[in-house]
């Protein structure tokens, strides 16, 4: 099963070796203002889905906050060790 450290592992190589059809690249290159906005959509869509949605449909909103989060350190340079730091 992938991991939190094993997806933005998976990430952070996709970043450098910029794969064809890779939708984690093309978000890259949208910037991060892009980005910004995916995190404010998939947050409202974990609210809504905690709220309203059930178990399963909260944990897919979840996971799919915190693709767009790696994404968005990523794009940032950020390290997992520079925000574990902050736990
Ligand atoms: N975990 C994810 C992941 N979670 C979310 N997303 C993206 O975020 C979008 C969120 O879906 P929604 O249905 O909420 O949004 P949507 O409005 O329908 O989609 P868009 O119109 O915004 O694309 C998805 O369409 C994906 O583009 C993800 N994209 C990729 N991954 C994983 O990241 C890795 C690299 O992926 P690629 O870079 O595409 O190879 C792979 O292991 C993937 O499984």
């Amino acid at each position: 099963m992938k991991t939190f450290d094993s997806l933005f592992a998976e990430l952070t190589e996709k970043a450098a070796t910029r794969p064809e059809g890779s939708g984690t690249v093309a978000e890259l290159d949208a910037g991060v203002h892009a980005i910004g906005k995916k995190i404010v959509e998939e947050a409202a869509e974990v609210w809504m889905a905690a709220e309203h949605e059930g178990d399963e449909r909260t944990a897919e909103e979840i996971s799919q906050l915190l693709y767009h989060l790696q994404v968005l350190m990523i794009a940032r340079g950020l390290t997992l060790e520079s925000v574990y730091t902050h736990l």
